[in-house]
């Protein structure tokens, strides 16, 4: 077992050498490096413990530590996605931030799906392994199941957000939006994402509580749907296997229509019911509270999850998809809203009796904040899907608003609401090392969030008005670059608002670096029934 192990090891480090000498582009060649130097790595670890004696598993404890790892992880790319998010946001207001001597590889275009895969994959994705980790173990009172798996999810998913990262900065890119890596990221991500669901499942079915706690039905949903929605969305072939560029197996509007179909699932699937799986666990525990309604949660799981596969079409409202394709993904976005409001009223009134925590936790009033943005972002989604409404809003910083109040405000709060709750309790802490720190947390976050999202609204309705306007002739009043001019305050204040944002993320990292430095006050993994 150990010497095949090596021996694999050894013959993907000798084909990765191979392919970055043949590599046809450099995003290929830097990718085979890399994958030579982690195989080769990898090897010579091995090699060094081939004959130790195996750890035996602690059958009596959970297995946190791909979980500590992830928490760590969620916040460097957390700051490392705001970083760039705010460093785009300047260089929209002031394009002599895309220097002459980082042309073509630091630019805009570059640095823009850095920034959207640093944020809700690398960020969010490793709130959603960690926190799913935590949850099903103590919901289910079992280890987690296939030993070192899930450390192998854990690093894998690492080297995905790598690999896809590099490759955007090299110019490797198959041009979908949030599915920008090439094939044979792809390819690796499928692997890692098939091991996930094993450990998932795995635990679930090993479990020692007869009920599956409905978080888990969440995390289940995400993990299932979002394998199915890559692998559709990434059917391409390469052009050669020694390059990173493919062809994709679709085309035109049915490409179109299976892009839009993966982008809004994953913000369905991936921000939305992962994010719930968290809300539904960490709620509750924090507020010390049983969740509202169990049935609630039942009837909305299944709305949700009906409703949202078909909305794709409102991102393709006057193309040439079919208008019955676009009236269709309308109707299911109108619908969609009840379903999202039943997950917002289940997490809200779950303090109900408990308010009085929203003035004494700020944990908690991260939380509350998070599901208020969350409904305000699932109202304003059905409204923009209305094709008149959309008429107005496609293409302007309206859309750019309600992604950031969704992405900022539901996930980014919700996210650092968990770490806040992991934190101690994953390092055996009593609690986070300072109370005020996250109080200026929530100020600075909440206050860049209002920034971002009031800008964008003002620029969008104010440039999509503009675009429409016509003399008594019916010429157009204004050119695109009068609408570019106006917008420059704007763009400003959104600027800052990500100033903010960045600025209360740091103050997290430090909260967390001094909670883990301070003494341990209790052993941590111990196992405990359905916690
Ligand atoms: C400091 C915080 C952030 C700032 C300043 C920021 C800024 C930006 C900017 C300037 C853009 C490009 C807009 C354009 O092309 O007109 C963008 C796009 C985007 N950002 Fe952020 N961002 C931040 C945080 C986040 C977070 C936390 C998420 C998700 C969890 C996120 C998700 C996205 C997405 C999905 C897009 C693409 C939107 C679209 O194509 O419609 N951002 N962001
Ligand atoms: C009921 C729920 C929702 C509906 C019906 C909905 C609907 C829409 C619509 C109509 C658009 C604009 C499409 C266009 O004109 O191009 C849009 C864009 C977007 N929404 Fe939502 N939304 C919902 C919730 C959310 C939430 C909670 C998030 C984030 C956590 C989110 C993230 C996004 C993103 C990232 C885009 C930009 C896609 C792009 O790159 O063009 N949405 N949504
Ligand atoms: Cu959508």
């Amino acid at each position: 077992m150990e010497y095949a192990k090596l021996f694999v090891l050894a013959l993907i480090a000798l084909l990765a050498a191979i392919a970055a000498d043949w590599g046809r582009d450099l995003a290929y060649s830097t990718h085979a490096v890399i994958i030579m130097l982690v195989a080769g790595g990898l090897f010579l670890w091995e090699l060094r413990h081939v004959d130790e004696p195996r750890q035996i598993a602690h059958a009596g404890e959970y297995m946190d530590g791909p979980i500590r790892a992830g928490v760590i992880a969620t916040a460097f790319w957390g700051i490392a996605g705001f970083l760039v998010g705010t460093f785009i946001a300047f260089q929209l207001a002031f394009p002599v931030l895309n220097f002459d001597w980082s042309e073509g590889f630091a630019n805009f275009g570059r640095l823009r799906p850095l920034h959207t895969s640093a944020v809700i994959f690398a960020f969010g994705g490793n709130a959603l392994i960690a926190t799913s980790f935590y949850v099903v173990q103590r919901t289910s009172a079992a280890r987690l199941w296939g030993g070192n798996a899930a450390w192998f999810v854990f690093w894998g998913y690492q080297l995905f957000i790598v690999l896809a990262a590099t490759g955007y900065l090299l110019g490797a890119t198959q041009s979908k939006e949030y599915a920008e890596p090439e094939w044979y990221v792809d390819i690796w991500l499928t692997i890692v994402w098939l091991v996930y669901l094993a450990v998932y499942l795995g635990t679930i079915i090993k479990r020692r509580e007869r009920h599956i706690y409905v978080a888990n039905w969440f995390f289940l949903a995400f993990i299932v749907t979002v394998a199915m929605l890559h692998v559709v969305n990434n059917l391409s072939i390469p052009v050669s296997i020694w390059g990173s560029k493919s062809v994709q197996v679709f085309a035109g509007v049915q490409d179109a229509m299976t892009q839009w179909w993966y982008g809004h699932n994953a913000v369905g699937f991936f921000l939305t019911a992962g994010f719930l799986g968290m809300m539904y666990y960490f709620v509750p525990k924090q507020a010390g509270r049983p969740i509202y309604s169990y049935k609630l949660s039942i009837i909305h799981f299944w709305a949700l999850i009906f409703l949202y596969i078909w909305a794709g079409p409102h991102h393709l409202h006057y193309t040439a998809l079919p208008d019955w394709a676009a009236t269709l993904g309308m109707v299911f976005s109108v619908m969609l809203w009840m379903p999202s409001w039943g997950g917002m009223i289940n997490g809200l009134m779950t303090l109900e009796g408990a308010w009085d925590k929203i003035r004494t936790d700020p944990i908690i009033r991260m939380f509350v904040a998070s599901l208020a943005f969350y409904g305000m972002s699932t109202f304003e989604g059905p409204m923009m899907s209305i094709r008149a409404v959309n008429s107005l809003s496609h293409y302007t910083d309206w859309t750019i608003g309600h992604v950031h109040s969704g992405a900022l405000g539901w996930n980014g709060l919700i996210t650092f609401g968990c770490l806040y709750y992991l934190t101690p309790k994953l390092w055996g802490r009593q609690q986070m090392y300072s109370m005020g720190a996250i109080n200026a947390h929530f100020w600075l976050a909440t206050i860049g969030i209002v920034f971002y999202a009031a800008s964008m609204w003002v620029t969008g309705i104010m440039e999509g008005l503009m675009w429409r306007e016509v003399d008594a002739n019916g010429f157009l009043v204004n050119s695109f670059a009068d609408t570019v001019a106006a917008k420059f305050p704007m763009y400003v204040v959104r600027g800052l608002g990500g100033v903010l944002y960045l600025a209360g993320g740091l103050i997290m990292v430090w909260n967390m670096w001094m909670t883990i430095r301070s003494p341990q006050s209790r052993p941590a993994t111990a196992q405990v029934p359905a916690e």
